[in-house]
């Protein structure tokens, strides 16, 4: 499909508000015709030169100015979308930038449908599918590391990848299908092995490696699930309020003061954590605490990490021990005993007495507080590989990896079975069918339509 089958969109390509400079952009092919409608250039230029920036103004329909602007043009192929592309710097007023957009509606442009740029980048074939997701993962990475993340799939990695592995596929299918039209030249056995042998190696290993890296980085995409649990009134809204820096939970000396979950998100080390503070966990007949603390142990079922706060100040009562020995039994514990300011009886000692993990803070003056984020980092990390540059499938591309390492799965036992090279001819091509649909070579409209919906206007 070539560039010229298109209309020509306009879109807002920054944030509505007011700041400095703002972008509207337009693509298409009658994108010039249409920008130039209503600049009126210093230098008095009719024709803009490809990747020339003019100054000059944006007039209203009475050639009144509505704001000085910069023009920038970037001819087709050579732009973002590979299609003419002018580009209208302004100021960012909302108020101007509506009029300037308007006027470019008005004059023949479209309104771009949202990711409507990035679309027409791919389907214009200067990125592939997985580049296209790649900028909206890179929009709206949370923490460095899921910007590394989504800024080496925008440069095609996992695209080279999957079309390296296409290609292996590819040499296989065409040995098999030697094999079928001439079964008496060649030897079937010898042929079996090998192709045996670069399916269980490196297209099992690779396809393998992208699953596990999706389910590694699924913690990176959302955010590590913290919850502060532990009795009441031990520190758990102060701590809440001291890692998100702000006063987000009500903090009082009454015991049971916090009813319902309070969530935020905190970064530490470039990694996102999504934090709960929760209802103290005590026996109670009032009936509004009794709901809170059912929700508190929910969500603890659901945690990566559980923080349990002790006052240390108050010692450690055996229901509390108790709690915590389940916890650290079962799951990832950090005790925490607060209130290192006062005098303290002794919970740490009795904690490691039974080889339970324990840090001594203290949240009112901030005492411990960097080991305590220094340990949640050390104890997420030692749970996950080491290389955090690992090319990582969305999960659209994780599904179809999914199948594809079934269908070669399949073809191995096939060929263990000594099964007919027909039927193993099938499971190679649909697993080359699959690498293709992660490339966007074979994609159903409806699911094209579906990913670039969830892109902004004017990306
Ligand atoms: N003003 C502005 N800033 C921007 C963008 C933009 O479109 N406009 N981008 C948009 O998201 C990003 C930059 N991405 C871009 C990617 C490719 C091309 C481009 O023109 N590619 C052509 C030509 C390369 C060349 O000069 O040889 C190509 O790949 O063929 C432009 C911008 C971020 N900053
Ligand atoms: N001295 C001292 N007091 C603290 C410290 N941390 C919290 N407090 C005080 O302890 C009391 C209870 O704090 P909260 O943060 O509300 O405790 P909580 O665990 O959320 O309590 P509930 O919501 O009732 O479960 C408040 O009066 C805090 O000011 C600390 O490190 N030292
Ligand atoms: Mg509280």
């Amino acid at each position: 499909m070539s560039y010229l089958d298109f209309d020509t969109i306009a879109a807002i390509a920054t944030p509505v508000g007011r700041g400095g400079i703002g972008i509207i952009r337009v693509s298409g092919e009658k994108a010039v015709e249409i920008a130039m409608s209503f600049f009126r250039p210093v230098s008095g230029v009719r024709e803009p030169k490809s990747h020339r920036v003019y100054y000059g103004t944006f007039v209203g329909e009475h050639e009144e100015t509505l704001d000085e602007v910069i023009l920038f043009y970037m001819k087709g192929p050579k732009s973002y979308t590979a299609e003419d592309c002018v580009e209208i710097q302004s100021h960012a007023s909302p108020v101007v930038m509506r009029q300037i957009l308007d006027l470019l509606l008005a004059s023949g442009a479209r309104l771009a449908d949202p990711g409507e740029f990035t679309k027409r980048a791919y389907l214009n074939g200067r990125i592939n599918l997985s580049q296209a997701e790649a900028v909206i993962d890179l929009i709206n990475a949370r923490t460095t590391t899921s910007h590394e993340m989504a800024i080496s799939m925008v440069k095609g990695e996992l695209g080279q990848r999957i079309a390296g592995l296409r290609d292996t596929l590819k040499g296989i299918s065409v040995t098999l299908e030697a094999i079928l039209d001439f079964p008496d030249d060649v030897d079937e056995s010898i042929q079996a092995e090998i192709i045996r042998g670069a399916l269980a190696g490196e297209v099992t290993q690779t396809l393998t490696a992208f699953i596990q890296n999706f389910d590694d980085s699924d913690i990176f995409r959302n955010g590590i699930r913290v919850v502060i649990a532990g009795p009441p009134n031990s520190g758990k809204s102060s701590l809440m309020n001291y890692l998100s820096g702000e006063e987000r939970a009500i903090v009082t000396s009454v015991p049971g003061t916090t009813r319902d979950l309070i969530e935020e998100f905190i970064h530490i080390d470039g990694i996102a954590f999504h934090v709960t503070d929760t209802a103290g966990i005590r026996v109670t007949d009032d009936p509004v605490e009794k709901i809170g603390i059912e929700r508190t142990l929910t969500r603890i079922d659901a945690s990566d990490l559980v923080l349990y706060l002790v006052d240390g100040s108050e010692g450690l009562p055996s229901e509390v021990l108790t709690q915590i020995r389940a916890y650290n039994d079962s799951r990832q514990c950090l005790v925490l005993v607060n209130k290192s300011d006062l005098p303290h009886r002794g919970a740490c000692g009795v904690l490691e007495g039974e080889g339970i993990e324990c840090l001594s803070v203290s949240v009112k003056t901030g005492e411990g507080i960097d080991a305590v984020k220094e340990k949640v980092v050390a104890r997420i990390l030692d749970s996950l590989p080491e290389d955090r540059s690992a090319l990582v499938p969305n999960r659209r591309q994780v599904e179809l990896v999914r199948k594809a390492l079934n269908n070669v799965e399949n073809a191995v036992e096939g060929i263990d079975s000594q099964l007919s090279f027909d039927a193993i001819a099938i499971d190679i091509r649909s697993a080359m069918d699959l690498m293709g649909e992660i490339l966007g070579e074979e994609v159903r409209v409806d699911i094209l339509d579906e990913i670039f919906s969830n892109f902004c206007i004017g990306k």
